[in-house]
């Protein structure tokens, strides 16, 4: 089960939002639904679902409703219409004693401006939310020193924030979260205080965090180059309403809208798209059943200047060239192994596209997508070129 469930959830601001959702389902405008009937929509309709263990980012430009999306997500507002499940368990039918156990124990917020206390140490920060609970000093102590250690402040903990850099002050932030062990992270715009180097070496952590522990994340931000290096899905916000789930690929590759393509048109795809996302169906020829002969006239039929050779299994055995398959058919050659170049440029499913991109510059032949030795698919320079241009890709898996 998804440990989050979010299904047709909406929130309006105003005296009457029965009425503007009614407005917002007959597909009025967010702008035009503030002027008729003065109420602003926070969300409208939004529906997913989050994994355990996944980082799911929910990502909008300014007033697109993501703050709004998660206080209804730990219930801090009312939704106008829709649901929150946690665990399978609807918020909005829990009573406050049950609602704050939730909080507590399973979804745990942490905030861009880190919300630390000055005037306490690092530790005595870490344990707030443990002692805001209840729980015994040495016991809290030891939880929020695993934690500080976790996010590598295990030397601070008798600092005070002040003494810290905005990137350490986050951590604290951080660690202060972890140490309740909750099943969900909440980070809203946790790193957008952060200047980018600092930046982006937090994303790095809370990644390799995410792989020792396997939380699930729900990650909130406004950019979108955040966005694609941590989701593992993102929801793309417009005026209150998702226009986008899915991968970071997809959301380059396969835009759902203008809307969605304008926003990703600036992106360096070098860095999010993989041979996965750029190979297409190899033409092949079988080693064990073909020759020169039919390995010319697949080449011929398909226009193509060299051909793929893998045995019955799919492995990969290396490639022939048009120039040589014609020479050997005219010498009444009859083995392909003869012809054949063994020296194949390959690539495995995630190289990354810049490394791709530097591969096919020199290389004669295709570059051969390999998985355990089978060929996948192939790499032609057009697709390279088109996707690092943003242009229309086509995927195709073999
Ligand atoms: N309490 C409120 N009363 C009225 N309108 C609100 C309230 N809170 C949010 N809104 C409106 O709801 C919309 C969504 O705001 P929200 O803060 O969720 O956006 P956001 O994507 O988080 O923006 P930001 O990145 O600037 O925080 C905006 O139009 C905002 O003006």
């Amino acid at each position: 089960m998804p440990i989050i469930q979010v299904e047709n959830l909406s929130k309006i601001f105003g005296k009457n939002p029965s009425q503007a959702q009614k407005l917002l389902d007959e597909g009025y405008s967010k702008e035009e639904i503030l002027q008729k009937t003065g109420n602003t929509v926070g969300v409208n309709r939004a529906s997913f679902d989050v994994e355990e263990g996944e980082i799911f980012v929910i990502m909008g430009l300014s007033g697109s409703g993501k703050s709004t999306l998660v206080r209804l997500i730990n219930r801090l507002i009312e939704p106008t219409e829709g649901s929150v499940k946690i665990n399978g368990e609807n918020l909005a039918k829990m009573n406050k004693q049950d609602l704050r156990e939730v909080r507590r124990q399973k979804l745990s917020m942490v905030f861009q401006r880190f919300a630390l206390f000055p005037h306490r140490t690092v530790l005595s920060n870490a344990e707030f939310g443990l002692e805001v609970q209840g729980m015994d000093k040495s016991k809290r102590s030891e939880k929020a020193k695993e934690a500080l250690e976790l996010v590598g402040l295990g030397s601070f903990i008798n600092q005070l924030p002040g003494q810290l850099s905005g990137g350490m002050q986050q951590r604290v932030g951080l660690a202060r979260a972890l140490a309740n062990d909750p099943e969900v992270l909440l980070m809203d715009e946790a790193f957008s205080a952060l200047d980018p180097l600092i930046r982006k070496e937090m994303q790095d952590e809370l990644l390799d965090l995410q792989e020792r522990m396997q939380k699930t994340i729900l990650f909130i931000t406004h950019d979108l180059d955040e966005a694609l290096r941590i989701g593992d899905r993102i929801a793309l916000m417009k005026d209150g309403s998702i226009v986008q789930i899915g991968s970071p690929e997809d959301i380059l590759v396969n835009p759902a809208n203008d809307y969605v393509e304008k926003f990703v048109e600036d992106v360096d795809r070098s860095k999010v798209l993989s041979a996965q996302n750029i190979m297409k169906r190899p033409e092949t020829v079988n080693i064990e059943k073909h020759g020169p002969r039919v390995a010319l006239e697949r080449m011929r039929e398909e226009g193509l200047s060299s051909i793929y050779v893998t045995d019955r299994s799919r492995n990969l055995k290396g490639y022939v060239t048009a120039d040589k398959a014609s020479e050997a058919k005219k010498n009444d050659i009859k083995d392909l192994t003869e012809i054949m170049e063994t020296d194949v440029p390959t690539a495995s499913l995630d190289t990354p596209m810049n490394e791709i991109f530097d591969m096919i510059h020199d290389s004669p032949v295709p570059i051969a997508v390999v998985e355990d030795g089978k060929l996948r698919g192939i790499i032609v320079r057009g697709a390279v070129i088109s996707a690092l241009a943003g242009s229309e890709v086509s995927i195709n898996e073999s």
